[in-house]
């Protein structure tokens, strides 16, 4: 595509409205456009002639901007696409951004917003543009929902991802359950020269030692009782993709054997059969617990933890990624919104404060789950902290009791001096400190193991803190 041509645009929508006010306002910025009502006519047009930018509208009639996407790949164009969406449908245009769509523009217009991504030409290092379809673009970072994170350890992590992605590296990823270690699976692959074959999860957490291997490798009918058909095993399932190993960590020791021999001599064999396959799998495992002490302590094979840790990708618990929280929420929230039709606008300010304080012990997914749950029994256009399960209004009472009230639950010796009214460092972090300590020690039925892995501190810190904090009493007397 010449820099200093004039750019060829072709839009696709069945509204003829649309098609009309894009063409004027197109053609008053020096674009050659034409415009189409049909994904058929849309497919023929680009046979017949190459343009630098197709807006396609996402829903056509029969047919979605992905399915447009999809019948053009064969023709190998290097146009690059740009998804119309109504501002409800926007984690359509996510979807449609990771299946390699330029960008996407929403209805109604802001011209000024058309201008900037036709201007904005995405480019690499060498300040080539990319080839769309061939997905090697890097992801908007702020617009996709796998992206919906502020944080920059997650943008690290996204870079990461980038790097990793195009290699055949095997990668452990580590994180709490919930922490999106799949979707960071998905990712890679999503990313790699294999996107165009399988990406096979398999939850090993869930699987006996006889089932492990048959879900693994497959089987033969009659290999052992219950065998009574051939079973093609995920390896096969995944010839050409990635194999995607959730809690490999609890595989039985036998298992994790073939597993190295596999992977070592990249053939397979079916339990039972005598038969070897090629197979050529990318390997991406995920434990939330570390396997380095795993094999240390003699649960986990130390060959093939090494055969494994290529790369390691580690997800912090969303409770200390904080910044993510909000941008996340919006995005489940218009998810919800997408799914139900509804046109929810956003939370009101005393359920962000919760959201911000509250541990999410279940992170993204528990997240999720409450805006899912939220949105669905809101009729307003905020969600309000009536609509929140029992566990965040209960995690609000404590956390928002008046200071007074929860004192006296917890009587004061020797206490730092909490109620200090001058705005030094000192005494507002001590401050701080202690409200939150006492929130959590409310939110866990003051148990304080579960305070302390919740705080991120160990119990012996935690009771330093109370002692200084003057709550030593009735920690001891918890104790008893
Ligand atoms: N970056 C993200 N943006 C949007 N949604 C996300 C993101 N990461 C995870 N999610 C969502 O959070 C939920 C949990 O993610 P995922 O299943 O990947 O977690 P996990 O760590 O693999 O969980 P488990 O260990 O329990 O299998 C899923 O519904 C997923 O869609």
């Amino acid at each position: 595509m010449a820099e200093n041509q004039t750019k060829k645009i072709l839009v696709i929508d069945d509204d003829v409205n649309v098609g009309n006010i894009l063409n004027a306002f197109l053609s008053q910025h020096n674009y050659e456009v034409s415009v189409v009502y049909s994904a058929k006519a849309g497919i023929e047009q680009c046979k017949r002639e190459q343009f630098d930018y197709i807006f396609c509208d996402y829903r056509l009639g029969g047919k979605s901007g992905l399915d447009v996407m999809e019948m053009l790949r064969p023709l190998q164009t290097a146009s690059k696409i740009i998804i119309i969406t109504a501002y409800a449908q926007v984690n359509v245009a996510v979807t449609a951004i990771k299946k390699g769509a330029y960008d996407f523009i929403l209805k109604p217009f802001q011209f000024d917003e058309i201008l900037k991504v036709l201007r904005e030409p995405q480019r690499n290092a060498e300040g080539f543009t990319y080839d769309i379809l061939s997905d090697e673009r890097p992801l908007s970072t702020d617009r996709t929902g796998f992206w919906a994170c502020s944080s920059q350890v997650m943008k690290d992590i996204y870079d990461e991802i980038a790097l990793i992605a195009p290699t055949d590296y095997t990668v452990i990823i580590y994180g709490e359950s919930g922490t999106g270690k799949e979707m960071v699976a998905r990712e890679i692959h999503r990313k790699s020269t294999r996107k165009d074959h399988p990406f096979i999860p398999l939850d090993c957490g869930t699987l006996s030692g006889e089932l492990a291997g048959s879900e693994l490798f497959g089987h033969i009918k009659g290999s052992f009782t219950g065998a009574v058909n051939d079973k093609e095993g995920h390896f096969e399932m995944a010839n050409k993709g990635t194999l995607f190993l959730d809690e490999i960590g609890n595989l039985p020791p036998d298992v994790q054997a073939s597993l190295l021999r596999v992977i070592q001599e990249r053939k397979c064999r079916r339990i039972g059969s005598g038969v070897q396959l090629d197979v050529d799998v990318r390997i991406i495992v995920a434990s939330n617990e570390n396997l380095q002490s795993a094999y240390q302590t003699g649960k986990f094979r130390e060959d093939l933890y090494h055969r494994l840790n290529e790369f390691k990708i580690n997800l912090p618990p969303l409770r200390e990624r904080k910044e993510d929280i909000l941008s996340l929420a919006d995005y489940f929230l218009a998810e919800v919104n997408q799914e139900l039709n509804k046109n929810i606008q956003g939370f009101d300010e005393e359920v962000k404060r919760i959201f911000i304080s509250y541990p999410w012990p279940g992170n993204l997914r528990e997240l999720k789950n409450v805006i899912r749950r939220s949105g669905l029994l809101s009729n307003d256009m905020h969600v309000h902290k009536e609509l929140l399960p029992f566990e965040l209004t209960t995690f609000a009472t404590a956390a928002i009791a008046p200071e007074a009230e929860v004192i006296k639950l917890v009587p004061q010796k020797n206490a730092a001096s909490s109620d200090n009214s001058g705005r030094d460092l000192k005494s507002f972090v001590a401050k701080t400190q202690k409200d939150i300590i006492l929130e959590t020690l409310g939110f866990v039925n003051y148990n304080k193991s579960k305070a302390a892995l919740l705080l991120n501190i160990d119990r012996k810190t935690l009771y330093n803190k109370l002692r200084e904090y003057g709550l030593y009493s009735k920690a001891k007397k918890d104790e008893n």
